[in-house]
């Protein structure tokens, strides 16, 4: 078996809210091994967005064990897992949330610089990135010089520039037609492939789902997983 990148157990999330409290999660379950791609579906308001939030180190959860990178995240501070989310985890939106005053290059180098690495390498290696999702002709163009399928490439481009183990996408077709979502798709699928990165997509597109290694669907708090579809 390969190294688990996600191990947990029996998460749960309560929201508080003065009287009111809202029981999101209430025991999910989640193996994920290196190189494995999870898509995980399920009605609004059934809680995706809140267990992502969480596998992302954003949010805390209420109760459970979570590992992440044999990591228990829960024993590391705010500033630790901070760090821990620099340097491991990438992260894609529905909307792309790129800088608009910044290039697409320097909105991929963001990550390398935040993480400290020096602007001529991290230049060097945001291009490199760019190369790969194929925007290598669209370096100095603004988000708003880029299509909507460009932007998206250049958020999963910032997403994976410093190799991250793990990439947590929030509804990342979400926002595009049908032939820039399979473009985006065969992105992430390729990415995989070459760089053993391991996907979570929280995603309403079936058919996305239907394509990833694994694919599970968010009830009642709890995860129940699909027959798994093909192998990693
Ligand atoms: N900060 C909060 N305080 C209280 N309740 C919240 C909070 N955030 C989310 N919720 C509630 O938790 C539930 C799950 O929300 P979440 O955003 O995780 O759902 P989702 O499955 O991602 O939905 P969608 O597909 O519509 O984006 C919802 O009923 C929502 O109203």
């Amino acid at each position: 078996m390969n190294k688990l990148v996600v191990n947990c157990q029996q998460i749960g999330k309560v929201y508080q809210d003065g009287a009111l409290s809202t029981d999101v999660l209430n025991g999910v379950d989640l193996q994920l091994e290196q190189g494995e791609m999870l898509a995980i579906v399920g009605s609004s308001g059934s809680g995706k967005s809140t267990l992502l939030h969480i596998l992302g180190t954003l949010d805390q959860a209420s109760s459970g064990k979570m590992m992440i990178l044999e990591q228990d995240i829960a024993a590391l501070s705010r500033k630790e897992q901070a760090m821990f989310r620099n340097q491991n985890l990438g992260f894609i939106y529905q909307f792309h949330h790129l800088l608009m005053e910044f290039t697409a290059l320097e909105n991929t180098a963001m990550p390398l610089l935040i993480a400290g690495m020096a602007a001529k390498q991290a230049h060097q290696k945001a291009a490199a990135m760019l190369e790969k999702v194929g925007l290598s002709h669209r370096l100095n163009h603004k988000p708003s010089e880029l299509s909507g399928g460009e932007r998206q490439r250049v958020a999963i481009a910032r997403a994976l520039v410093n190799e991250p183990a793990l990439v947590l996408a929030d509804e990342p077709t979400g926002n595009l037609d049908k032939q820039n979502a399979l473009k985006i798709y065969q992105l992430i699928s390729e990415l995989n492939q070459t760089l053993k990165t391991s996907f979570i997509v929280v995603t309403h597109d079936l058919e996305l789902a239907a394509k990833l290694n694994k694919s599970a669907y968010l009830d009642e708090g709890k995860l129940k997983f699909h027959q798994q579809v093909r192998s990693a």
